[in-house]
């Protein structure tokens, strides 16, 4: 069994839980929050999303210690374009708490990260703040994935569509994503390889309508122009800002000009 499919089961156990407690529905008012998807298309730089990651299946703990409303706060002061937060408690040690206190303390866009297989989930991303939520097509068959997306966006969210191959960029552009991701990182493996965005970059639609992210294994500025030369609009990076003693410094070195011939 792939660490995805094991992450899977879980959350198919979470969502039968979560469907039987009782929730006020009234408290899902959508917080106010800038479009993710304008601030990345009018930036002439690479924008970074960052990210609140405590621990993860292919790391182990990370940054156990650190507290979310101050890192996701030092975040937002050093120029991040949006905060990410991982609310997976048993892959990602993280909680739809971390989500709402960073919520409070953030005016940027939100992102609840996590493996949503089910509206419950979107219900309490919003819930707990988030403006964007992540759906992972590796995750989800064809209708599930057509279907969370109308939800989320009929909710007034915004949904970044993540691939890994040509078939998955494929499945993102039908149901008209917008904001499309690339993760580096295989789910299945845990391989991280950036030549993933390079080569998602050659079937790319650059155009009004999409914006093009280049997720995991981002460490340096190097990276960051890699990835940036063959058109993304931004990175979303958890890792390395994490473990960085200066999280400003390691920001700002990853905000390099956008390069993509069409931008
Ligand atoms: O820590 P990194 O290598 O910078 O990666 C961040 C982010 O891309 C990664 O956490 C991620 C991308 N897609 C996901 C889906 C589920 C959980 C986690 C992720």
């Amino acid at each position: 069994m792939t660490i995805l499919e094991r992450i899977l089961e879980v959350k198919r156990l979470e969502v039968k839980q979560l469907l039987m407690e009782e929730r006020d529905v009234s408290c899902g008012t959508l917080s106010k929050r800038p479009s993710l998807f304008e601030t990345l298309k009018h930036s002439n730089l690479l924008e970074v999303i960052s990210e609140m990651k405590r621990a993860s299946p292919s790391k182990g703990m990370i940054a156990g210690q650190v507290d979310p409303v101050t890192q996701a706060t030092t975040y937002e002061r050093a120029g991040a374009a949006c905060i990410s937060v991982l609310t997976d408690k048993q892959f990602f040690k993280g909680s739809f708490d971390d989500l709402a206190a960073v919520s409070k303390a953030v005016q940027i866009p939100l992102l609840c990260k996590d493996f949503i297989i089910h509206e419950v989930q979107i219900d309490r991303a919003m819930e707990a703040g988030a403006s964007v939520i992540l759906l992972i097509v590796a995750a989800l068959d064809e209708g599930t994935l057509q279907r969370l997306h109308t939800y989320a966006t009929g909710n007034g969210l915004e949904v970044l569509v993540e691939v890994h191959d040509a078939k998955e960029l494929s499945q993102a552009l039908s149901i008209d994503a917008k904001l499309i991701g690339v993760n580096n990182r295989d789910l299945r493996t845990f391989e991280v390889d950036l030549s993933r965005t390079e080569e998602i970059s050659r079937l790319f639609p650059f155009n009004e309508d999409h914006v093009f992210i280049s997720e995991s294994g981002i460490m340096n500025g190097k990276d960051a122009k890699r990835v940036a030369t063959v058109g993304a609009s931004a990175v979303l990076v958890g890792e390395s800002l994490m473990r960085s003693a200066s999280v400003e410094d390691s920001l700002h070195s990853l905000q390099v000009p956008k390069g993509g011939v069409l931008q």
